[in-house]
């Protein structure tokens, strides 16, 4: 299995044009943070807002929008009631399922957002869209570029494949019926793209395991989407920086907090499109 390495990520995440403006760095919209999870929408926008997306909006319950505006002044933050899908066509990216959960109203707005995305936009699917899409045998559409980002159980509800199976070959199988890219996120996650060689980090570990993670990594990986080429690499770069940061911090931190990731994505890009050495992205 391929490992993705530091100069991947350098590649990925270059100097900004200086005749740029917001809108060339991405509109990405979020989509969760109901009943009990309105933290999962927040640390997923806090990943896309500090890893450089230019405009992020937040779709979520009426009850999580003074929270998430209080935590996250950068984000425009709507209500599921309120006409979101007028925006969603001019977004770059949809990230959905941080929080979502599985009621009936997260499924009818998964449903709609299934079937308004276009080909020319990209699709992160995480959480509980990924026990959505499982339980309800939902299909998914034809997009730029699909992401799924599940741990081993939403893999296995996807999939098919017992934990304890979920070997390479039979990953990259289901992968390539998928028609999408898969991260199954565990220790040392992989990355699957249709009919391409499989990927993994060695980057990572157990200081990691704590609620949130995973929405924080969904929220870069939909911003890397939109703010660079809405490719595999992208992925693999927002894949590898998410735990990198993670281990330049953990020998003065027991558990890595998903927030202090996110806190630390400008230091950590701005590192890497420098190209003097470092000591660590954090
Ligand atoms: N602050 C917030 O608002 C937060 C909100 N969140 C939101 O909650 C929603 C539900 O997501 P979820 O992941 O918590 O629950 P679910 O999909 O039922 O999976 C758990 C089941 O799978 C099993 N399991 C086996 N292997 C596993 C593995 N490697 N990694 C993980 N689990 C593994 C596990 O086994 P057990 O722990 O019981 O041994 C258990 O039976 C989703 O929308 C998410 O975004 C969270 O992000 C937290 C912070
Ligand atoms: N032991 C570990 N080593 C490396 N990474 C880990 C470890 N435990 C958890 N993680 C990371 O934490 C994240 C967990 O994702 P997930 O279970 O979806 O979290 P949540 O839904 O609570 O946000 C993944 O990115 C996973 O790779
Ligand atoms: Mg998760």
């Amino acid at each position: 299995m391929q490992i993705i390495a530091e100069s991947l990520v350098k590649n990925v995440i270059t100097p900004r044009p200086v005749d740029s403006y917001k809108g060339t760095y991405g509109r990405v919209m979020l989509i969760g943070g109901f009943e009990h999870y309105h933290g999962a929408i927040i640390l997923a926008s806090k990943a896309a807002v500090y890893g450089g997306s230019g405009l992020v909006t937040v779709v979520t319950a009426p009850q999580a929008i003074v929270p998430i505006n209080t935590q996250l002044p950068e984000a425009m933050v709507l209500s599921y009631q309120d006409n979101y899908q007028a925006l969603l066509a001019s977004q770059d990216v949809i990230v959905i399922g941080p929080g979502l959960g599985t009621s009936t109203t997260a499924l009818t707005i998964l449903q709609a957002v299934l079937a308004q995305i276009t080909p020319q936009q990209s699709l992160v699917l995480d959480g509980s869209a990924l026990t959505l899409l499982a339980s309800e045998h939902l299909t998914l559409p034809t997009t730029r570029i699909t992401v799924l980002t599940p741990h081993q159980m939403e893999w296995q509800r996807i999939s098919g494949i017992k934990i304890a199976d979920q070997t390479p070959a039979a990953n990259q199988a289901v992968t390539d019926q998928l028609k999408a890219v898969v991260i199954v996120k565990k220790h040392h996650s992989e990355l699957y793209t249709p009919h391409a060689p499989a990927q993994k980090i060695l980057v990572g570990g157990p200081y990691q395991a704590t609620g949130g993670m995973g929405d924080t990594l969904a929220g870069l990986v939909g911003c890397f989407l939109g703010q660079f080429n809405a490719t595999p690499t992208s992925v693999a770069a927002a894949l590898y920086l998410h735990s990198a940061i993670a281990d330049t911090l953990a020998p003065t931190h027991y558990v890595v907090l998903p927030s202090q990731i996110s806190e630390h994505l400008p230091a950590a890009m701005a590192r890497l499109t420098m190209q003097t050495s470092s000591n660590g992205l954090a």
